[in-house]
């Protein structure tokens, strides 16, 4: 892919120049460039996430390399440098967005037919429907992509902004983009080994998550089998749809994380029932009425993410990990107030430990919040690789959150 390649080769360069330097890691260390009085910018981190060490991490160039392209392309294409100071300086057509956008951004659940009709009815600065859903979608994408970054910890090119520092490179014995990258000194390795509970902790994790697994599928399996149980499950089910609200809410009780948001604003946001507007049946087609093709692409994209496995947890091969993607996707829809009818959501509960919930939840709804600590902190014995598609369900969960909400009210404009 363009993008990739590209990427590729400005991270190669990067690396090449930084191998002159002097540190074989951030290019820091050799005291030769102030002797010539030149400053010269050192990366912060050390390869494309701090999260993530740099032999594991080659797929991820392609995340920074976006932004910078997004912003460059601009100016390229004879953008105006000015627009990029503010929302303020871009025209108002561009402007009225900005409502819209932060609602998406934070509270899609309040979005409503009426900001809908603002945009599509402000005379010379109106939007065409068609070019609305344009818009929706790019913004959406967007949302997601920043909480991929975030989420994946991926560090801004050296020349970007917060990618270089002109700090001496070298801390005692290492160097500083060590500190940063998460590779430790002898002293820490020392704290790390007087620490190896926590690894066999980490190891009980997963074969603790493995068996409630096995739990609920066997629950799952006897249920199936019998008819009477079909019939009380069909009772329990009627019993929620009487009070959607209280039984979304039961599942983020715990910490100040989740569904206390959706409703904290003193107003009742009902329940959104994929029953009554879904992404398949709804969502899709709208998008691909107006804006052709595109709703298809999206719905490959969903359909990929959802679906990728590799049947794998940590160190077990020939899992089937369906149960436990499905609980994280839910997850996300649920602190969206986006509710499915024919889901256990007591599944949730048993499957996402609080360390993974605080993650997710950041991840989603504030990304700029995550730190290496949470990221480091969940799912301790997964691999680096297991948590990038740990991010990749989150990001296509948070984009159809979004995308629903806002199509959902421009179906309810249109109607
Ligand atoms: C997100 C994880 C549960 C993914 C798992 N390693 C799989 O391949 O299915």
């Amino acid at each position: 892919m363009r993008l990739a390649a590209a990427a590729n080769e400005s991270y190669t360069a990067s690396l090449a120049v930084s191998g002159l330097l002097g540190c074989h890691q951030c290019g820091g260390g050799r005291g030769q460039d102030e002797e010539l009085g030149i400053r010269i910018p050192r990366p912060v981190g050390h390869g494309p996430s701090r999260f993530i060490p740099e032999k594991e991490a080659a797929a991820r160039h392609q995340c920074s390399y976006l932004v910078n392209l997004h912003v460059n392309d601009f100016l390229h294409v004879g953008g105006d440098p000015k627009w990029l100071n503010g929302l303020e300086n871009a025209p108002q057509k561009l402007q009225n967005l900005g409502e819209l956008n932060k609602v998406l951004a934070h509270r899609p659940w309040l979005i409503t037919k009426e900001h809908i009709e603002g945009l599509l009815k402000a005379e010379e600065h109106s939007w065409s429907l068609a070019e609305l859903v344009h818009a929706v979608v790019l913004l959406t994408h967007y949302h997601s992509l920043a909480s991929f970054t975030f989420g994946c910890g991926i560090s801004p090119e050296i020349h970007c902004d917060g990618g270089h520092t002109f700090r001496p490179p070298s801390v005692s014995n290492y160097c500083i983009c060590d500190i940063t990258n998460g590779n430790h000194s002898v002293d820490d390795l020392q704290v790390n080994s007087a620490g190896n509970i926590s690894v066999s902790d980490s190891f009980f994790e997963v074969e603790a998550l493995m068996e409630k697994m096995k739990q609920l599928q066997e629950c799952r399996d006897e249920e199936e089998a019998s008819q009477e149980e079909m019939a009380s499950r069909q009772l329990r089910k009627d019993d929620d749809e009487a009070t959607p609200a209280r039984d979304v809410s039961r599942h983020f009780e715990d910490t100040s994380y989740g569904y206390k948001d959706f409703s904290r604003h003193g107003m009742h946001v009902p329940t959104f029932r994929v029953q009554d507007y879904c992404w398949e049946d709804h969502g899709y087609s709208l998008v691909n009425r107006l804006y052709p093709d595109v709703g298809q692409l999206i719905d490959e994209k969903f359909h990929i993410a959802y679906n990728l496995t590799y049947n794998t947890m940590a160190m077990h091969k020939d899992v089937d990990t369906s149960m436990l993607r499905r609980a994280i996707w839910n997850y996300i829809h649920c602190m969206f107030g986006i509710r499915y009818d024919d889901y256990d959501y007591g599944e949730i509960n048993q499957l996402l430990d609080r360390s993974f919930k605080v993650y997710i939840k950041t991840v989603v709804c504030t990304p700029e919040k995550v730190t290496k600590r949470m990221y480091d902190s969940f799912w301790r014995q997964f691999k680096h690789s297991e948590k990038v598609h740990v991010n990749l369900l989150l990001i296509e969960a948070r984009m159809q959150a979004e995308l629903l909400y806002a199509l959902r009210a421009i179906t309810r404009y249109m109607t």
